[in-house]
């Protein structure tokens, strides 16, 4: 009965984890058998009972219910590692028996599970690149026989409990947002500061950074007139930014508050969040029905395995420039559907014909980055309905819909607008960018390259980019984003771009609205990442106004300052509306003035004079004026720490 049990745990898991089927689990033929062992990722004892369940990169994108896995009271090892599971992790604490548990790369939200509390024989405990947030329990030090603690990548805040498991050998809580003074335990101090990097609130002799004296950023000139001076709480040394005075808003109405971000008026804000939310959640469930409805429609017109030759996009954009955006947001597929324009989605496949997807397919292989599984191959990529999103750069950009479930973007590199890349050298490129993960990073699933073509696969992000939400696409009107917005959004790009930067020494090369991309929960993440390596430097001339006067003429000059300068413009793109182009050259004395004059909110909190400042000196000419990525990160924090001294009860909603 046990064994039947353990079967039924299994399908109960798949039933809400894999809504794509993607799994081969078959309910047995009878109560006894044990052919649920002989399932993919799963491991049996002698006697039929399951111990190991490894599921990684195996496309799941459902739930981990409660009531399913949980039922697996001998399983030793779990792995759902590389998956895209969302929603709470539900409560483990019947796994006595575990010993691994690997969830990481998935984008499980809530709180650190507490039932992880009770494995006393856990031995590894991997959480890593989530959307996890809230504290860590300090019971947590009491499980004597953890050797790996990997949290990275989430949202946990609070402090660090004091870990002094000697057993605990791999431990790391970088890129969170973890606060206070690092125990100084033994264990902990063994660990490199690596393993905190990413979380500017941290202190003490572990980080070897001293508590207390909070170093302010904001220094402007003294006697302070006209409103512009940092305040401080009269403290003396440990100087704070003080709570901004109230009321600052004004036309808050026509303003777009994102999710995750605060605001004085919080409670009209929540309001306003939740029907947000609640229109999007509406507009995505008529979208996918109505997309569905055109696949369903578009598939009858197709014989079996055909491929069809490619329409005409009726709004293509030769340039990747600023206007025309051809967002494929779920409000345009709405329109397209709604005026009977089906041409938009009935494109085709890659544009590419059946011979030479075959012929592909000899002479090259889809490699699959940073370890994760080959969930599909060159040929369903090729025969995945597709339509276009756009030109770049680089190549042209699709949105792919594999198996009906699975979306990804192809980008389709233009051999005429590459550098001349050799094969290796694109291979130990493309590996390199392809380890990059980070909640804010738009992740390079995969690469292919054969003699004439080159194709990168990413994931989708599914709310259009920062470009559209600014300024507006062929189906949405342009709207003022609230400041706390921009706020949330230059914190979210600000990180990407530090992991970018210090994770892999790569430079971005390309930071501009149309590569800021909004992900499931609207948080942004950086898209086209460290592809300038591989464009001539005349081809990206389309995004001049992000470029550092000193990379106007080359790539070569490409770097780490560069990308902060574009990171700079952004910042003025968010708080003013205007694109690059519209921006006047001014001062850093005078931005000030011009971009509280094109706001109609906060225009005399000192908040938005700090924001201001770092846009300022991101956009310095000297590059070595500038500030480094890891000062923009902490000083945006620091405006973000002021907000939330003023509004504790907003401080949970931040992330
Ligand atoms: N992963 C993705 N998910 C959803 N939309 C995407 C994704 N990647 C790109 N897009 C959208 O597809 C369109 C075309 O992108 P593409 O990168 O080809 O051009 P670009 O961003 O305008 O220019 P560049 O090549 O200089 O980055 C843009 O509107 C972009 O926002």
């Amino acid at each position: 009965a046990r064994v039947a049990s353990d079967a039924a745990a299994l399908l109960a898991f798949k039933a809400k984890a894999d809504p794509s089927n993607r799994l081969a689990f078959f309910p047995a033929a009878n109560d006894s058998s044990d052919d649920h062992c002989r399932w993919p990722g799963v491991g049996c004892s002698g006697d039929g009972r399951v111990v190991r369940l490894v599921l990684e990169a195996a496309g799941l994108h459902g739930a981990f219910a409660s009531g399913t896995l949980d039922r697996l009271n001998q399983l030793r090892v779990l792995s759902l590692k590389a998956n895209s599971l969302a929603g709470p992790i539900p409560d483990l604490s019947r796994l006595l028996n575990l010993k691994a548990l690997f969830l990481g790369r998935n984008r499980f939200g809530g709180s650190f599970p507490a039932s992880v509390l009770s494995l006393h024989r856990l031995r590894t405990l991997d959480l890593s690149n989530n959307h996890l947030s809230g504290p860590i329990p300090p019971a947590l030090a009491a499980l004597d026989r953890l050797y790996v603690i990997r949290l990275e990548s989430n949202r946990f805040s609070g402090s660090i409990p004091p870990f002094n498991q000697s057993s605990l050998k791999n431990f790391n809580v970088s890129y969170n947002n973890f606060s206070g003074a690092v125990p100084v335990t033994a264990t902990l101090s063994s660990f490199d500061a690596s393993a905190f990097s990413g979380n500017p609130w941290l202190c003490g002799e572990v980080v070897r950074k001293e508590c207390g004296s909070h170093f302010l950023f904001f220094h402007r000139g003294g006697g302070g007139g006209g409103g512009s001076s940092s305040s401080s709480n009269g403290s003396g040394n440990g100087s704070r930014i003080a709570p901004p005075p109230a009321n600052t808003l004004r036309g808050k109405h026509e303003e777009i508050l994102l999710p995750g971000s605060a605001s004085p008026s919080q409670k009209m804000h929540k309001r306003a969040v939740v029907a947000i939310g609640f229109l999007a959640g509406s507009l995505l469930v008529i979208g996918i029905f109505g997309v569905s409805l055109v696949m369903q429609k578009r598939r009858r017109k197709m014989k079996q395995g055909e491929i069809l030759s490619p329409v005409k996009h009726n709004n293509n954009n030769n340039n990747g420039g600023a206007d025309a955006s051809p967002e494929p947001n779920v409000e345009s597929y709405n329109q397209e559907i709604e005026s009977g324009n089906n041409e938009l989605i009935a494109a085709a496949a890659l544009a590419m014909s059946e011979e030479k997807v075959k012929k592909l397919a000899k002479s090259g292989c889809l490699v699959f980055c940073a370890g994760e599984a080959q969930v599909y191959s060159l040929e369903q990529l090729m025969k995945a309905s597709a339509e276009m999103l756009g030109r770049g750069s680089v190549g042209t950009t699709y949105k792919a819909v594999l198996d009906e479930r699975l979306i990804v973007t192809v980008k389709r590199l233009d051999a005429a607008k590459l550098g001349a890349t050799g094969k290796e050298a694109f291979e130990r490129h493309m590996d390199m960018v392809g380890r990059l993960r980070h909640p804010n990073l738009v992740p390079l699933r995969a690469y292919f390259q054969a003699k004439e073509e080159r194709l990168l696969v990413y994931d989708y992000q599914p709310n259009g980019s920062l470009h559209s939400l600014i300024h507006g696409s062929r189906s949405t009107r342009p709207k003022p984003l609230h400041w706390t917005s921009c706020l949330k959004i230059a914190e979210d790009v600000a990180q990407g771009l530090a992991y970018v930067h210090q994770a892999s020494r790569l430079v971005h090369g390309n930071i501009k609205s149309s590569n800021v991309l909004l992900g499931s929960e609207f948080e942004a993440c950086l898209a086209d990442n460290c592809l300038s390596f591989l464009v001539e430097p005349s081809e990206s001339q389309d995004s001049s106004g992000y470029r550092a006067p000193e990379t106007r003429k080359s790539n070569d000059q490409l770097t780490t300052r560069s990308d902060i300068y574009a990171f700079g413009v952004l910042l003025l793109e968010l708080l003013t509306g205007k694109p690059p182009l519209q921006q006047p050259l001014l001062m850093a004395t005078d931005l000030p003035a011009w971009v509280r004059s094109t706001r109609e909110d906060g225009a005399d909190d000192e908040r938005l004079m700090m924001i201001i400042d770092i846009a300022a000196a991101c956009v310095q000419l000297s590059p070595d004026s500038r500030p480094t990525t890891w000062q923009v990160l902490k000083m945006i924090q620091e405006v973000k720490e002021a907000d939330t001294g003023d509004n504790d009860s907003d401080s949970a909603s931040l992330s």
